[in-house]
């Protein structure tokens, strides 16, 4: 074929269906004349057609739904708010309710200014959480009632790393699987001398290749989070106080006093501080999320400020703001 011209109306006539007008425009362009205008007509197009610019017709949503807690108990003592996972029959397995209403608790414990610290717990003595409930695991995800599948725990791990107060794991018996990934998010875990760690995904085909699995090497390092996932064992308590996955190992019989005294001793300390000290932990592993919590830490502390507020008060009086009267501190 010799020149331009022809190659693209050649193109232009495998493209373009006959009853489209087509044409080669003087700047040697392949168009056709569809109601959006004169341009190249894909062959996605030939086959779905354009996407519709008919008039929306929204539906306004009066109320989103409150939850009724079946899965978790929730409680709040002295500035600490306690989660617990309520389905001790499965080992304290999740479902996507359970995680829901795990997420809502955490929501609140945020939002609650009187709430310094959080413990994520299981009922009994046998588990604080055996992973995602396998009996309702389709294709898809975790299938709950409104039968959409989801991996929803994904965005509690999210939620817990963003909360701007610490919370921690109190784990007695097993913390397997998407189990062990809640305590390995929390900020730091108590375990009773009982408990038992460990990942068993690969044995019932499923990984976490997120928080579960790089936020791990971070903390117990490469080898070990490798031998723990590849191999799928099970460790002790003091197992995992030696490898770092844990920060104390007590008596079953005193987990949640020893859990309460560290709660205290936290809530003595600057809220701001362990804030901003949260968000620079995770800014350092987290990547542009981690920034954006640490920024958005800096831009409250900075609302706090007079100069800060010199801007503002300024915009709203219809005034220049008067930054002079700052200092540029070194
Ligand atoms: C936890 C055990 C080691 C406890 O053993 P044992 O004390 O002997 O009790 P059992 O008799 O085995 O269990 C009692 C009862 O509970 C049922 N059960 C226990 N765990 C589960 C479970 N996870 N799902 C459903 N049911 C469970 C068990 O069947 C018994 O019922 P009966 O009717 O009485 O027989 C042991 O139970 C065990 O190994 N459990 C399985 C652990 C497991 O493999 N968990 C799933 C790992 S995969 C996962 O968690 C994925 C999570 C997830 O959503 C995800 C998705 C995408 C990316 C990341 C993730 C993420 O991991 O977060």
């Amino acid at each position: 074929m010799s020149n331009p011209q022809e190659r693209a109306e050649v193109l232009l006539r495998q493209l373009v269906p006959d009853d489209a007008s087509r044409s080669v425009g003087p700047d040697r362009q392949v168009t056709a004349n569809f109601s959006s205008g004169s341009r190249a007509i894909s062959s996605y197009e030939r086959i779905h057609g354009q996407v519709s610019q008919d008039p929306i017709d929204w539906s306004t949503v009066e109320t989103v739904a409150t939850k009724q807690l079946t899965d978790v108990l929730y409680a709040k003592a002295e500035g600490i708010a306690k989660v617990t996972i309520n389905r001790p029959e499965v080992r304290n397995a999740f479902r996507p309710e359970t995680v829901e209403q795990m997420s809502t608790c955490m929501a609140d414990a945020r939002d609650d200014p009187d709430i310094g610290v959080v413990i994520l717990t299981g009922t009994g003595t046998e588990a604080f959480c055996s992973g995602g409930d396998q009996s309702v695991r389709g294709p898809g995800g975790y299938v709950g009632a409104d039968t959409i599948p989801r991996l929803n725990v994904l965005d509690l791990q999210m939620q817990m790393r963003r909360l701007p107060k610490p919370v921690i794991a109190m784990v007695a018996g097993y913390a397997v699987g998407g189990g062990h990934i809640l305590h390995l998010v929390a900020d730091l875990t108590i375990a009773a001398d009982n408990a038992v760690f460990g990942q068993t995904g690969p044995k019932v085909g499923s990984f976490d290749a997120g928080y579960g699995s790089t936020a791990m090497a971070r903390i117990i390092g490469q080898k070990k989070a490798r031998e723990m996932w590849f191999l799928a064992r099970l460790y002790s308590a003091q197992q995992a106080l030696d490898m770092g996955l844990v920060n104390s190992v007590v008596p079953l019989a005193e987990l949640e006093n020893e859990t309460v005294k560290w709660c205290r001793e936290i809530l003595r300390n600057s809220p701001t501080a362990l804030r901003l000290l949260k968000s620079a932990l995770n800014a350092a592993e987290d990547g542009h999320a981690g920034l954006q919590q640490l920024g958005g830490d800096a831009t409250m502390l900075f609302y706090h400020s007079a100069e800060g507020n010199e801007g503002r008060q300024a915009y709203m009086e219809k005034r220049r703001p008067d930054f002079s009267k700052f200092k540029r501190l070194p």
